[in-house]
Formats: structure tokens, sequence, C-alpha cells
């Protein structure tokens, strides 16, 4: 039961709740939409004639129409999230409904003078995506953001949901990040090997679906890639997506695979395939230092040419550092510090070279991995702590939906995560296709026994 609150304590305060005509005038205030909506309306077909006021209502939707139907892309960038964000605000989480469920998870206090009860208000709402939405709530008096933590199980029932994630935005404003569904019940079948390495995009490689239904690629071109997750995530899944995209690139030798392996588990079958492998902390070491070399010469040759951008071939390829478990290359053994020193150099140029990075992390902290700063492209899959998920997605993500600590962990869920959406810095839950042992065979057979059909030359935009 909600409990009375004590605040104001010494200030006279009276047993009357405010009358009906000023919380009508206060939800007015606060809802402007409520009264300019209609008011508008109603001055329009006053002034211009309910004709013309028909007319141009048609005309409106005819044009929001032709957009919905001519530009997708952009309609659902701009158009549709807030449709969604209004339409859960006004349905979902609408007043009675929502103090229904707040009354259900005694999430209210009572005025111990009045008998009032005081309900935590919902200030706003958006649904960046159709299975997640972030409602802002403004704490009743006496209410910490503990109450909502501690009921969490009740508010996932009362609102039907699938999971809630609470965060404290202000001293009396808590963010509830609520999963409404899974988007992902089904395995991912791993991408096809393209034959030629004409058909390989390196701008868009495939590597899952997302949570709209498309497909989720990402781009190498000018790109390093950080892949974070707790044991068992699904991190290798992104790994092996990729280098089945890139397998007729690296049979044409227009990509060399650097492989740092300290687990030597999986990643130990790349060993007949690639240009380097190493597994000790010591080879790591030394072959870390080694692509810097080669990074270092590549940028001499090009600015030697006064070239701006990668011609790809076969004495310039694209070099791609493949760096599992970087939180022991990066934390911790004697080598540590050479590798912090070598990895932000190419975190910092080697994108123009054409070499690139792919790290994965189970435990992204600021100490084990202080140069994930400079990878561009980022994947968060399961954590096993809340404060991590913004480090790896940046400030906010898990407020604005990235509810990663809340994957649970259980094999159905292997491969799935977040990425950010550049333009809007909205995350998206994606999932990863998978790559079964099989699969990672008929690659390195694909890489070693196929004949190449032809040189490509692929440009790399600086
Ligand atoms: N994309 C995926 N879809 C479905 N299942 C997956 C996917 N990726 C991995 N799995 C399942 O989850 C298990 C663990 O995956 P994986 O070894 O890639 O995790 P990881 O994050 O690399 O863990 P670790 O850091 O311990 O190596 C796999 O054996 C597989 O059964």
């Amino acid at each position: 039961m909600g409990k009375a609150s004590r605040g104001n304590a010494g200030k006279q305060e009276s047993t009357r709740r405010p009358g009906a005509e000023w919380r009508a005038a206060l939800w007015a205030v606060r809802h402007p939409g409520s009264l300019l909506v209609p008011g508008a309306l109603g001055w329009g077909c006053a002034e211009l004639g309910p004709v013309t006021m028909g007319v141009g209502a048609g005309a409106a939707a005819a044009a929001a129409g032709a957009w919905y139907r001519g530009h997708p892309d952009s309609f659902d960038r701009v158009v549709t999230p807030r449709v969604r964000s209004a339409r859960r605000r006004w349905w979902t989480y609408r007043g009675g409904r929502w103090r229904k469920a707040m009354q259900d998870c005694e999430l209210f206090t009572t005025h111990r003078k009045t008998g009032a009860d005081h309900f935590p208000r919902v200030v706003k709402v958006r649904a960046h995506s159709p299975t997640v939405d972030t409602v802002w709530v403004e704490l009743a008096r006496g209410q910490s953001a503990r109450s909502f933590t501690d009921r969490v199980e009740e508010l996932c029932s009362a609102l039907n949901v699938e999971r809630i994630g609470i965060e404290k935005v202000k001293p009396r404003v808590v963010g509830l990040v609520v999963q409404h569904a899974e988007p992902f019940t089904e395995v991912i079948d791993a991408p096809e090997m393209p034959a030629d390495s004409d058909a390989v995009d390196l701008s868009s490689i495939y590597l899952g679906d997302d949570e709209f239904g498309g497909d989720w690629r990402e781009s190498l071109n000018g790109n390093h890639w950080f892949v974070a997750g707790a044991t068992g995530a699904g991190k290798n899944s992104i790994g092996w997506s990729l280098l089945r995209t890139l397998a007729p690139l690296i049979r044409d030798g227009l990509v060399r695979l650097w492989v740092c392996d300290p687990k030597q588990m999986e990643f130990a079958k790349l060993a007949p395939i690639a240009h380097r492998y190493a597994a000790t902390d010591e080879d790591c070491a030394d072959l870390i230092a080694d692509y810097v070399d080669d990074l270092k010469t590549a940028q001499q040759d090009l600015g030697g040419k006064g070239k701006r951008t990668l011609t790809v071939s076969v004495e310039t390829p694209v070099n791609l550092l493949i760096l599992d478990e970087m939180g022991a290359l990066l934390a911790y053994g004697d080598y540590a510090r050479d590798n912090r020193r070598n990895l932000a150099v190419v975190g910092s140029q080697g994108r123009s070279s054409g070499h690139h990075m792919v790290g994965f992390v189970q435990e992204p902290t600021k100490d084990t991995v202080p140069v994930r700063d400079l990878f561009t492209v980022r994947v968060c899959l399961r954590l096993t702590a809340a404060g991590q998920v913004d480090g790896v997605l940046g400030e906010d993500a898990r407020l604005r939906g990235a509810l990663a600590d809340e994957i649970p962990n259980v094999p159905e869920t292997a491969g799935i995560g977040y990425v950010v959406r550049p333009r809007t810095r909205v995350p998206m839950r994606v999932r990863a296709a998978y790559v079964d042992d099989r699969e990672i065979d008929q690659l390195v057979n694909f890489v070693r026994t196929t004949t190449p059909s032809g040189r490509a030359n692929l440009e790399v935009v600086a």
C-alpha cells in the first residue's frame, strides 16, 4: 500500500484538495494539444468554412499517403515513431489505465491529511521501435527510483509486457524502458558465401536481421568493429558472418587476415587461411606490432602516390585484424601496454590504408578496453551489468531502449543484441545469423580449395 507523504514538515497543510476546475486547468496546461487542436479546427471551420477545411485535411492526408508509399525510409524514420509514440501515450499509458497499473503495483502515495492518492505521472513517451518504448515518469511525492526497481516484476505483469528496465534520469524522474515482445524467436541462417570477389560490397555486409524484419548490414569501409557480449552471448557468429561474406576476397588475396586468438577455440580454424595467426601473449603482441608496421608502410605508399583512396589489389589488399578476447590482450600481462599503444594507432590511422580491426570482448569496461572509443561500429550483445551498455553504445543508449543487460542468459537468445542507428542515435535490436561448425569448415575449404575466377578492383574510401 502507498505510504503517506512525510514531505513539507512544519508547513500548514489543508485537508482539502484543489477543486476539480483547477485540476482540469492544470491538465490542459500539461496537455496543450488537447485544447489547441480542437481550437484550431473550430477556428478554421468558422473562418474558412468546413468545405475548405475538409479539402485541406484531404490534401494533407493524400500527401502523407504519397510520402508513406513513395519514400518508406524517410517516412519510417520521421513519421512512424511519432505516430507510434502518440498511440502508445494515449492508449497503453493513458490516465485511467496507468493509474490502475500503479494501484495494482502499489506504486502510489496517499496524502496523510487529505487522503488523496498521488500517482507517478507519465510525462513523455517515445516508441523508437515497434517492440520497445521509453516512458519518462515523474515520481509521486515520497517515491524514489527504488520504488520502481523493487516492483518491476509486478509492473511487467500489470502492463502486460515482457520486461522493463529502470533508468534514473533526474532526481524525481525515472525512465522505464518497456519491451513489449521479443522480435526474434528463430535462429537466422548463415549468410551465403559469394562465389566471386566482384559480388562483395564492403560497405554493406549482411550480419543478420533487425527488429523491423529487414537485413542487418554494417559497413567495413572506413570502420573498426567492436563486439561486446558476456560469455555465450554469440559474439563469434558476427565474426563468422563477416568472414563468410569476405570469403572470395580472402581466397583471392584481396583481404588478409591477421588473427589474435588467445582462447584458441573456434578461431583456431582460421590458422590455415590467415595471413598471420597468433595465440600466445608474446606472439599476439608481435603480430599487433607488425600490423602497425604494415599500416605505416601502406600509409607511406599511399601518401607517396598522392592518393586518398585505396584501390584494393593483391599488392595493396585490405587487412583485417581479428582480436578475440580483447580484454586479455589489453588489460593484463606483460604486453598489455604495448598492445594498447599499437591498437590506438590502428584505431586512429588504420582506416585510410584499409587496415581494419574487429575486436571481441566479454567485459567492455573502460579498464579492460581503454581504446573502445576508437571503434566506429559497435555491437552490444547480452551483458551482465546495466552500467556497461552506455559504455559500448554511447550515452543514454540504455534509456533509449538498449536493454542488453536484460537479455536472458539462455541459449535461445544467443546472437541477440543492439546496434545504434547512425542518423537517429536510437538503438535497434538485431540478431546475428548463426554460422555452425559445418559452415565454418565450408568457409575454410572454400578459401583453400576453390580457384579464383577473376580479380576485383575495390575502391576503399579514406
Ligand atoms: N547467432 C546465433 N544464433 C543462435 N544461436 C547462437 C548464435 N550465436 C551463437 N549461438 C549459440 O550460442 C553458443 C555460444 O556462442 P558463442 O561461442 O559464439 O558465444 P561467445 O559470445 O563467443 O562466447 P565466448 O566469449 O564464451 O566464446 C553457440 O554454441 C551456439 O549454440
